[in-house]
């Protein structure tokens, strides 16, 4: 396993990517242009006043039409069992929603534009300072945290323009601190702050989930636990005159859930649905939450994870990830509450661990992901 050229060099030269990175005829993002129209978006908080009838019925043809929607994510952090939040549950659960967005989530807009500037300001460092922290070994070994570009595992593997910083965050005690930048010099602290508040609107949302599934309220919180493997993804993407690259080739996510910071200004991510591609509009400083494979296998098909792929763009774009998923060494397997004569184990029981080798396997080689546990 090696790593890829870093893109940024190649950017750099102004010539055209390289044909590494070029998709083939059919699968090109030009072959399959993305929808324009808008995925819509439900204020929950309006759902609740006096004249909330205009957004439920905004809601009703939003969950006819599509399926998923962006959502003011207010109603669901209020984490007790008030009539109003009795009714957001009801709503959500005939949505099988799979992609929200979240805004009032409680992370103050100037520490968001903290964590993007942090981000931003390593990815402009020179390619030496970068390089302290690449994720090849010096014998050109790929290791999976770190800066650099995509495992190259095959020769004819089709390259994303994008590089990365991934690391794991949690559990803290496996940090590897020696590839969290020390340039800017309040990355570190950014980056762990953002790791806290970003764990507590995750566990919001996991605790509402679990709700509309009629399982107990911390089921998928607990499942996640003090150990839960959680890696932030700093995504740079950079500009590019052709679109016969991908920024990330359509993917399902491996984690229960991805937190996503999108850029405030350069669209990007598009998700499948119903066969055709949706692009994400951009909403400032709102999270984007995207269900990932383990959610999929622990809701036994109930919560899909959906398919996504980020474009390039002529102007640069950056996002930031972050991964919740299990333990390596537990298992991951449906809930017991969800498997019935109706409804039968779709997905059977795997370490997580070898659940996420496949994965990773799979996502390098840009095969689909979410059939990994699939009986
Ligand atoms: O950059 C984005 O908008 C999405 C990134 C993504 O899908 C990923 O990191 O898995
Ligand atoms: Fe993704």
């Amino acid at each position: 396993m090696v790593g890829g050229k870093v893109v940024q060099e190649l950017a750099r030269t102004g010539q055209a990517p390289p044909d590494r990175y070029i998709q083939t005829n059919d699968s090109r993002p030009i072959a399959a242009p993305a929808v324009t129209s808008a995925v819509p978006v439900i204020d929950l908080r309006r759902l609740f006043r006096s004249d909330g009838a205009e957004e439920a019925e905004k809601l009703r043809s939003a969950l006819q039409s599509w399926g998923l929607f962006q959502v003011g994510v207010y109603h669901l952090l209020v984490i007790d069992t008030d009539i109003p939040t009795i009714q957001v549950i009801w709503l959500l659960r005939r949505t099988l929603f799979t992609v929200l967005q979240a805004i009032g989530h409680d992370i103050p807009v100037s520490f968001l534009d903290d964590v993007q500037d942090a981000a931003r300001r390593f990815f402009q460092l020179p390619m030496e300072a970068k390089q302290k922290y690449s994720n090849l070994t010096e014998t050109g070994e790929f290791g999976l945290e770190g800066y650099g570009n995509d495992c190259v595992l095959t020769e004819d593997q089709i390259l994303d323009w994008n590089d990365r910083l991934y690391l794991l965050v949690q559990p803290e005690d496996e940090r590897k601190l020696e590839l969290w930048p020390e340039d800017p010099s309040n990355f570190r602290d950014v980056l762990h702050e953002y790791t806290m508040k970003a764990r507590k609107v995750v566990e919001r949302v996991l605790w509402v989930m679990a709700k509309l599934l009629e399982l107990e309220e911390n089921y998928f919180i607990n499942q996640l636990g003090d150990r839960a493997g959680v890696y932030a993804r700093f995504n740079y993407y950079p500009c590019c005159s052709t679109d016969s690259v991908f920024g990330i080739k359509p993917h399902s996510d491996g984690s229960v859930i991805t937190a996503l910071l999108l850029d405030k200004e350069v669209e990007g991510l598009q998700v499948l649905k119903d066969g055709e591609w949706v692009k994400v509009p951009i909403i400032p400083h709102a999270l984007l939450f995207n269900l990932g494979d383990q959610m999929e296998i622990m809701s036994n098909g109930i919560f899909k994870s959906p398919v996504h792929r980020v474009v390039t763009n002529t102007k640069e774009r950056m996002s930031v990830a972050m991964f919740y998923a299990l333990e390596p060494e537990k298992y991951l397997e449906p809930a017991e509450g969800l498997v019935d004569e109706k409804r039968p184990r779709l997905y059977k029981k795997m370490r997580t661990k070898d659940f996420l080798d496949v994965f990773f396997q799979k996502f390098s080689l840009g095969q689909s992901t979410s059939d990994c546990a699939k009986l």
